[in-house]
């Protein structure tokens, strides 16, 4: 992986006239993940989009240098599409190629080997959530900026979620994360910034 970083620079946003963060700055080098805490409604979610482009801060700046994935915390999944074809659909938006085996193990290793075909309205919300853990998997981009990935994931997927964090730091990824749980992996436990 080439040398990956996200910079924030005294960053600034409200909604309406509610001022929710200002004086925001850090920079994140390969290996490093950064989590995102605060109350329901604090900016976290407004932080993230500031940090994909997706929403523009009312001050500061955002330097990214590095393909990324966003995956907002209603994880993208099509009801009508199965949990294979979902993770197909993820990896052609990105455009990434991922060859057959490689999907079906990604899939094995999350659990879903005996739902593949199953559309996802009759996955329950965990499973919905594993496609993402697939995804992750098979997506080379360095740097991932994800809005509650623990959503409805068991313990099980919890820490399938820690490994693939973990791997991914080791690899020299980054990652940006709001969650209201615990993402600590033993040595990869993330620093983290309370809103
Ligand atoms: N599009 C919008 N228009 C107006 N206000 C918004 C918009 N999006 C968010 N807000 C407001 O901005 C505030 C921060 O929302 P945000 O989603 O960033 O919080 P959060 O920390 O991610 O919350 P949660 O923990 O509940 O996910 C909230 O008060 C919310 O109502």
């Amino acid at each position: 992986m080439s040398a990956a970083s996200l910079e924030v620079r005294s960053l600034a946003a409200s909604r309406g006239p509610v001022n929710l963060f200002s004086g925001i700055s850090f920079r994140l080098s390969g290996g490093e993940a950064l989590c995102v805490r605060g109350a329901n409604g604090s900016g976290k979610t407004t932080l993230l989009r500031c940090a994909a482009g997706l929403t523009r801060p009312d001050a500061g700046e955002v330097q990214r240098d590095a393909d990324f994935i966003y995956a907002g915390h209603l994880a993208g999944i099509k009801d009508d599409l199965t949990a294979e074809e979902n993770l197909r659909f993820a990896l052609r938006l990105r455009a990434v190629d991922a060859p057959v085996p490689a999907i079906a193990e990604a899939l094995r290793a999350v659990g879903l080997e005996s739902r593949r075909a199953l559309p996802a309205r009759r996955l329950s919300a965990g499973q919905r959530r594993r496609i993402g853990l697939a995804r992750l998997a098979l997506d080379p981009a360095p740097l991932w900026i994800l809005d509650e990935p623990l959503t409805a994931l068991d313990g099980d997927g919890e820490q399938l979620f820690a490994q693939g964090l973990a791997r991914h730091l080791g690899r020299g990824g980054l990652a940006l994360i709001a969650t209201h749980h615990d993402l600590g992996s033993g040595t990869t436990k993330p620093q983290e910034l309370r809103l």
